[in-house]
């Protein structure tokens, strides 16, 4: 077979414990177990020495490893592709399962005349949601009006809502205005980051929700109105009633129907389908015709996208718009996303040409990381990956960042 270079004996001998080394002969890979024998006075006499060549089964668990990693990538893609696959006129991608439901929900209330209040972190898609909200409601042909609560003066809320008569303060137009609840009338109003309104705009919109009526600024007259109203907010308004910076009475008003939607890193199926729609919009846009590589989707599929779906919109308009080749790889993408995921196919033969050019001391840093990666994915523990790897479990948990209970 060849040469051993890594003797057990002398180890065995004088720990006298049974000793474990890995070598590789030739190409194979050989398990060397080194076992004490005792004399009668407990003094190691013999050391029986098992040879067992496990390159065969290195071989399949690379082999499993692979065909594993290849099936995954092929669902994501067919998944991607399923005829199911919902592109809705307003321009919103659902495939994942947590998004179907979403939507189905969001169907069958639509129709109806309940308030709704839009629930979500910043950028999950609260916007389209009302607009699509609006669309497949009987209101659809009238007015769908939205209003950030967040970009108007808190000094002009009142008169951009309801309106103001002729003279009602200084500055105001002398014929008066409309608000635009009135401008809304007949059809939907979507308060955008409700949980900013302030105290006394909190207790102003709970009586045009109770009275059906607003009241310009400046007039004692009562317009009737006809609006549907839905809100949405990346707030936790239970929290904000609790601690008591938003009126109950108008939280339990508000929430006749509460949508939640998810983050993406909770809808991951949703990943792909988006990356697709907005590379093709952004390539029709500027006219090119950018691919990204199995691995930089694999890279973006595994990030957890706090921006959630405005972040990548974003990133995919921005790689379109920087890129000068059309195959877009892991070294184009931000750090945060592709660089530290472990992006790196250091057995492929292509890895110079994924990484892109950067100095060697990071290039390294990156490999390293990737084979500790893969030994973990490999030996499934950090204990069995740093026996393999001969070095300490600090270390991996050091080098791959990861915590010590994970
Ligand atoms: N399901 C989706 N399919 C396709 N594009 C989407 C989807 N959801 C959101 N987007 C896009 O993502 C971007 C952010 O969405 P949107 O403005 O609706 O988020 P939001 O939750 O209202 O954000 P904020 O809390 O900051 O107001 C928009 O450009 C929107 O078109």
């Amino acid at each position: 077979m060849g040469v051993f270079d890594a003797i057990v004996n002398p180890d065995v001998v004088r720990t006298g414990k049974k000793v474990t080394r890995v070598q590789n002969i030739n190409g194979r890979s050989v398990v060397l177990q080194g076992h004490p024998v005792f004399d009668d006075n407990g003094q190691v006499e013999l050391v029986v020495t098992f040879v067992r060549d496990i390159t065969t089964f290195h071989r399949m668990k690379e082999e499993i490893a692979a065909q594993k990693s290849l099936i995954q990538q092929y669902q994501r893609q067919v998944s991607s592709l399923n005829p199911e696959e919902v592109f809705l006129d307003e321009g919103m991608v659902a495939v994942s399962r947590e998004s179907l439901e979403m939507l189905h929900q969001l169907d069958s209330i639509a129709p109806t005349e309940a308030s709704v209040l839009i629930l979500g972190e910043t950028g999950v898609g609260k916007d389209i949601v009302a607009r699509r909200l609006h669309r497949k409601s009987h209101r659809s042909t009238k007015p769908f009006i939205k209003v950030d609560c967040t970009t108007i003066p808190e000094s002009l809320v009142e008169s951009e809502l309801f309106g103001y008569e002729s003279g009602a303060f200084s500055g105001a137009k002398a014929k008066g205005k409309r608000g635009l609840f009135e401008d809304a009338n007949g059809g939907t109003i979507f308060l955008d980051e409700i949980g900013e309104l302030s105290p006394h705009l909190q207790s102003k919109l709970l009586r045009v929700l109770q009275d059906q009526e607003i009241m310009r600024v400046g007039s004692t007259k009562a317009i009737p109105i006809d609006v549907r109203i839905l809100a949405a907010t990346n707030r936790d308004l239970e929290k904000s009633v609790a601690e008591g910076t938003f009126r109950s009475d108008l939280y339990y008003r508000l929430k006749v129907v509460v949508l939640h939607v998810l983050p993406l890193r909770e809808r991951k199926d949703d990943i792909l389908s988006l990356v697709k729609v907005f590379l093709h919009r952004f390539n029709a846009k500027y006219g090119k015709q950018l691919r990204l590589t199995g691995k930089a989707e694999n890279a973006l599929f595994k990030y957890s996208w706090p921006g959630n779906i405005r972040e990548l919109e974003n990133m995919i308009h921005g790689l379109v718009l920087a890129s000068k080749k059309p195959l877009i790889c892991c070294a184009d993408l931000p750090t945060e996303v592709g660089g530290d995921q472990g992006c790196v196919a250091f057995s492929s033969g292509d890895f110079l040409s994924e990484i892109g050019s950067r100095p060697l001391k990071e290039i390294m840093r990156r490999l390293e990381r990737a084979v500790i990666e893969e030994a973990l994915t490999l030996y499934g523990s950090v204990s069995k990956a740093a026996e393999a790897l001969q070095i300490n479990r600090t270390t991996i948990f050091r080098k791959t960042r990861r915590n010590h209970d994970g």
